[in-house]
């Protein structure tokens, strides 16, 4: 009953019958409690998640001895938690390492490539959304209350739903109202509670929890999804977004291969889910620093002023001549911290790492917040500070901790779209707006609210328009 730790295993904390650590954990955030055991039992330790054998890993060396230089042996998935049931271990972000999922993360790849070059390019898409977005703000300028927090969903799940399905939906759209809440809803439980205790637990398994709001959550995601009707008005061969390229694929490759018409409904929800609330959560972080700090936004505003000087509009190529928004947007992203845990992970084969022996099957926990804010790594660990990504000349610079879209293998399919999306966004809001700290908000509150995704608290800003 008590699980044993195989020879050579790295130590932890002490096992108990069934919970296995979990009582060493805060189950609302654990992020601290990763903090206090990496400080009793060093960078690379073990930590049980009911009977299950885990790894977690801490600080650069640790992170890219795994999942650089040992990429493959530690790219797998486990294939048995709670995430599982709803996935069934199909599509990209949850499926195990393996000839499906090279297959479909290398189309997904090359498709959000294709689909953003040329006329209709990505560049376009979001520079698009964004005059929707500049509309809501316009709109809420001489109140104090323009909230971001659905707005930066929107704006992120619009842009992939373009790539997918070669549409947008209005803000109000019930497709769009549904599946934010039903995604946002189950990144918070997927890694809470309840999901600790789901996949601590099998005896309670069955049983009607709140877990089981996972499920429903994500039926109706999926029903959402397969509402969107394509066959009909397709041209084989003359694919208009993701969808249509996936089933021109499917009828190319047939029998053979792993692409099926419910691999791509879990496909198109993988990118949904991944682009939306990591994006969105990103910029929302983002610019609570920026109106905690309206020094470092109107250095950003001179920037972004000198540099698009009589342009109409920012292109994605500016950034080489934005140094400091650059600083900027990467010091949001160290900070925001958006995958604490990246995706859990799982060893393909037996395997070493610093010493220790890691059997085929262990999960492993890359713990992100610990290389974001590595001391050692950066000038200012723990503070939001531009700097830490300028050298002395004021160039922009990326040190190699930089890894909130984690590495090797796995690296986040989406990073590109991702980077593009941040600095367009913010470049086309800050020309345009100001954004000030409501008087009456009392003091912007950085403590995020924890999940597979870290969240800001709701908080209200007062726009402005600026003039150019
Ligand atoms: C600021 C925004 C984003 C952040 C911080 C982020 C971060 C991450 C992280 C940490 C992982 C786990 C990597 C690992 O397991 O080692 C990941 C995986 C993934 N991300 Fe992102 N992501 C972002 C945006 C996006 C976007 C826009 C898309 C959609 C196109 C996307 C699609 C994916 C997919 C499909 C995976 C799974 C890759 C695999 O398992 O092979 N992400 N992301």
């Amino acid at each position: 009953l008590k699980p044993r730790r195989p020879k050579n295993f790295p130590p932890g904390p002490p096992v108990l019958p069934f919970l296995g650590n979990l009582l060493h954990l805060s189950l609302e955030n654990p992020l601290k409690d990763l903090e206090r055991l990496r400080k009793l039992y060093g960078d690379v330790h073990s930590l049980y998640i009911g009977p299950r054998r885990a790894v977690v890993l801490n600080g650069l060396k640790a992170v890219k001895e795994a999942i650089i230089i040992k990429g493959a042996d530690f790219a797998g998935r486990p294939q048995d938690m709670l995430i599982n049931v709803i996935t069934k271990c199909q599509g990209v972000v949850l499926a195990d390492y393996g000839a499906a999922w090279k297959e479909h993360r290398r189309f997904s790849l090359m498709t959000l490539r294709n689909f953003g070059l040329g006329k209709n390019s990505m560049e376009e898409r979001i520079l698009g959304e964004l005059q929707y977005t500049i509309k809501t703000l316009e709109q809420s300028i001489g109140t104090q209350s323009a909230i971001p927090q659905v707005m930066f969903h929107n704006v992120a799940s619009n842009v992939i739903c373009q790539v997918l399905f070669g549409t947008r939906f209005e803000y109000n759209d019930e497709f769009i109202r549904v599946f934010i809440r039903s995604i946002t809803e189950n990144t918070k439980i997927l890694n809470g509670p309840w999901a600790m205790l789901y996949d601590s637990l099998p005896i309670i398994q069955n049983l009607p929890l709140p877990f089981r709001k996972v499920i429903t959550n994500y039926e109706v995601t999926l029903k959402v999804t397969l509402h969107q009707e394509h066959k009909a008005t397709r041209v084989p061969g003359d694919p208009r977004d993701l969808v249509d390229a996936y089933l021109d694929e499917l009828e190319k490759v047939g029998d053979e291969s792993s692409f099926s018409e419910e691999q791509l409904v879990t496909l198109a929800l993988d990118l949904l889910a991944a682009g939306t609330d990591t994006t969105s959560n990103t910029l929302l972080s983002a610019f609570l620093h920026l109106l905690s700090k309206p020094h470092i936004q109107e250095k950003c505003q001179q920037e972004i002023d000198r540099v698009l000087e009589g342009k109409e509009q920012a292109c994605y190529e500016d950034r080489h001549n934005m140094p400091y928004i650059q600083a900027v947007i990467h010091e949001a992203q160290r900070m925001a911290n958006t995958v604490p845990l990246s995706v859990f992970h799982h060893t393909t084969k037996d395997t070493e790492l610093m010493g220790y022996s890691i059997p085929k099957g262990t999960i492993i926990l890359e713990n992100l917040s610990s290389v974001l804010s590595e001391e050692g790594q950066w000038k200012s660990p723990h503070e939001f500070t531009p700097e830490n990504f300028l050298n002395e000349k004021g160039e922009f610079f990326k040190p190699e901790a930089f890894m909130p879209f984690s590495a090797g293998p796995r690296v986040c399919l989406g990073e590109g779209l991702a980077r593009m999306e941040l600095f367009l966004i913010l470049v086309t809001l800050l020309r345009k707006f100001r954004f000030i700290w409501p008087e009456d908000a009392g003091e912007p509150d950085f403590t995020p609210v924890y999940g597979i995704t870290l969240t800001t608290r709701p908080y209200r800003m007062r726009v402005e328009l600026r003039s150019q």
